[in-house]
């Protein structure tokens, strides 16, 4: 008998999650780290990039702004002005058609068939909600977006502390225990299990992820379903 209680919403990590860290690594944030030096030229009126250079040079009083950036880039420092600068640089590389984010296969099957079953999906990443937006609107597989209920982002706290999943569950209403936490990171996983969420290790062999204690482990979404007694995706690779 299954003793793993089903959820009735999937909060999905991206990078490692859905999305190969070699695509993040590889191509985001190399096209981010080349376009923003522009970008802060020209959008200096932009009251987003005006905002994001503020907290920038707040939390890095020392340097210039633009230092600071590269030197969080270099660090892949998870922190809310570098992401909200990422974000608007990669707009412009999904409108141009320069970039489409490319998910692991077994993720669209998964996401339209526990939509249309009425699951709730929702993201929780470190990137901002509006380029976890552009991620889902610039798939290979078409436009994901209208299959979550919301996306989360650092404004609810840093991915590894567990008061972060603690302002999720007030923002959204959501009970903890109906709440499964899909992430690479352990301890992400770690945070949530402490906030009372259900937790499964996402472990992608193509990432070179490392399984890690005590959280159940998939290799795709299909065993997320297995393991959490979920809709069987449909379709192709699983
Ligand atoms: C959603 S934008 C690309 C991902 C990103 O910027 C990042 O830092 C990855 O964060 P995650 O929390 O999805 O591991
Ligand atoms: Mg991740």
């Amino acid at each position: 008998m299954n003793s793993i209680p089903t959820p009735s919403v999937i909060l999905l990590d991206i990078e490692g999650t859905t999305l190969p860290v070699s695509f993040v690594h590889k191509v985001l944030f190399p096209y981010a780290r080349k376009a923003l030096p522009d970008l802060i030229r020209d959008r200096a009126g932009d009251p987003a990039v005006i905002a994001a250079l503020e907290e920038t040079r707040a939390l890095g009083p020392d340097r210039e702004p633009l230092d600071q950036l590269m030197e969080w880039m270099d660090e892949d420092a998870k922190i809310g002005p570098l992401k909200a600068l990422q974000g608007i640089a990669w707009a412009d590389g999904y409108a141009s058609g320069a970039l489409i984010a490319d998910l692991f296969p077994d993720v669209p099957p998964a996401l339209r068939t526990w939509s249309e079953a009425g699951l709730t999906l929702a993201v929780y990443s470190s990137g901002s909600a509006p380029a976890q937006r552009l991620i889902y609107t610039y798939t290979t597989d078409g436009d994901l977006t209208p299959l979550f209920n919301a996306f989360l982002d650092l404004e609810m706290g840093g991915k590894k502390d567990a008061e972060s999943y603690r302002r999720i569950l007030a923002k959204t209403g959501w009970n903890a225990p109906d709440v499964l936490f899909v992430s690479d990171v352990v301890a992400e996983l770690d945070a949530a299990a402490s906030a009372g969420l259900l937790t499964c290790q996402m472990v992608r062999p193509e990432d070179g992820t490392i399984a890690g204690k005590p959280h159940p482990v998939a290799h795709s979404m299909k065993e997320v379903a297995d393991l959490f007694s979920l809709p069987e995706p449909a379709g192709k690779a699983q």
